[in-house]
């Protein structure tokens, strides 16, 4: 079987499972018709994909069809990546992580990102570093009696919840459909428009879908609160990420934290990176020792054998 491993971080696979097949590596950014042309020239049959910049859609899959056997992604989520039915028309498996091997993780890391905005750490630590002993370069908020809001409420929404449920918040989530279940795990039930509303922080932590694409625009900003914190571990396209540039620079918003970007890696000169009130971090919040190890070991033993075909 050949191997074609795609944005894939080469170090974290050599360092955390050694035991990974072989395989040729291609970074993230090419185009279509480049991705074609190497697995055939390559005779690629296996595409383990991490980072990319495509979207293997109908069209894709079509010219892949007969050649590639398998995708296998090292994603929990891959709705916005792949076109599942037409991979099955193709006979191409697709192959994700399971569900749960990250989101404590991801819940961690939220907080973590949560309490480094509400305590100006890294305002803080800038500023001792440049030199200067300032206590006032910023001012700590407290967290207790604060509203964090968490717009749904899956494995990731639901554990943020559970870890935040004895701070003295009040918690409120959003999901599709709150009718049957109004107050949950600590947390109550309501409409966005109201989470955003009487949110103080607001979390996403929801799938990239045509319904969640441009969630965060300019008009559902506007409804936060001032000087509100918007956390974003899900998918960068989510936010309307000019929308929440303006925000920052007008002060609408308090922070933006983010660990996702509508294009990864996140480009040179983008906005985010000069605005002193953004927290950002290269797509690792799922990436601890521990679940590096699991995910590469779960991830390479997905690899179809050479002779099974998808069916
Ligand atoms: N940054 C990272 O390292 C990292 C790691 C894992 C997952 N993620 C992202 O986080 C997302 C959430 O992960 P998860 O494990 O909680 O997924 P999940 O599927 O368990 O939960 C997502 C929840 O969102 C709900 N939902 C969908 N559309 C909604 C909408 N319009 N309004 C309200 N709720 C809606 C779903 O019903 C579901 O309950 C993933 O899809 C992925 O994009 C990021
Ligand atoms: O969806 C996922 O699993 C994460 O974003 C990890 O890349």
């Amino acid at each position: 079987m050949n191997l074609l491993y795609i944005g894939v971080c080469r170090e974290h696979l050599e360092n955390h499972y050694p035991l990974y097949h072989p395989g040729q590596f291609m970074a993230s950014h090419f185009s279509a018709e480049e991705l074609i042309a190497r697995v055939r020239d390559d005779n690629i049959d296996v595409l383990m994909v991490d980072v990319i910049h495509l979207a293997f859609d109908r069209a894709l899959l079509r010219q892949l069809r007969g050649q590639i056997r398998q995708i296998n992604f090292l994603y929990q989520s891959v709705s916005s990546l792949v076109d599942l039915e037409e991979a099955h028309h193709c006979g191409i498996l697709v192959t994700k992580l399971p569900d749960d091997v990250y989101c404590n993780e991801v819940a961690e890391f939220v907080i973590a990102q949560l309490l480094c905005a509400c305590k100006g750490m890294i305002k803080f630590d800038a500023s001792m570093r440049g030199g200067t002993w300032n206590q006032a370069i910023t001012t700590n908020q407290s967290l207790r009696g604060k509203t964090l809001g968490v717009v749904g409420f899956g494995h990731i929404g639901r554990r943020i919840i559970q870890l935040c449920s004895t701070w003295d918040m009040r918690l409120l989530v959003s999901k599709r459909d709150c009718s049957n279940h109004p107050m949950t795990d600590n947390a109550t039930c309501v409409e966005l428009q109201v989470l955003l509303e009487e949110s103080d922080f607001v979390a996403l932590a929801v799938p990239l879908t045509q319904e969640t694409r441009g969630l965060l625009n300019s008009e559902n900003i506007e409804r936060m609160k001032h000087n509100a914190i918007l956390i974003n571990v899900s998918r960068g396209d989510i936010v309307d990420e000019s929308a929440v540039s303006n925000a920052l620079l007008t002060g609408r918003l308090g922070y933006y934290c983010a660990d996702v970007f509508s294009q990864e890696p996140l480009a040179q000169g983008h906005p985010f990176l000069s605005n002193e009130s953004t927290i950002l971090s290269p797509h690792v919040a799922w990436s601890t020792e521990g679940t590096l190890k699991k995910s590469f070991h779960i991830w390479s033993n997905q690899v179809l054998p050479t002779g099974r075909d998808a069916s």
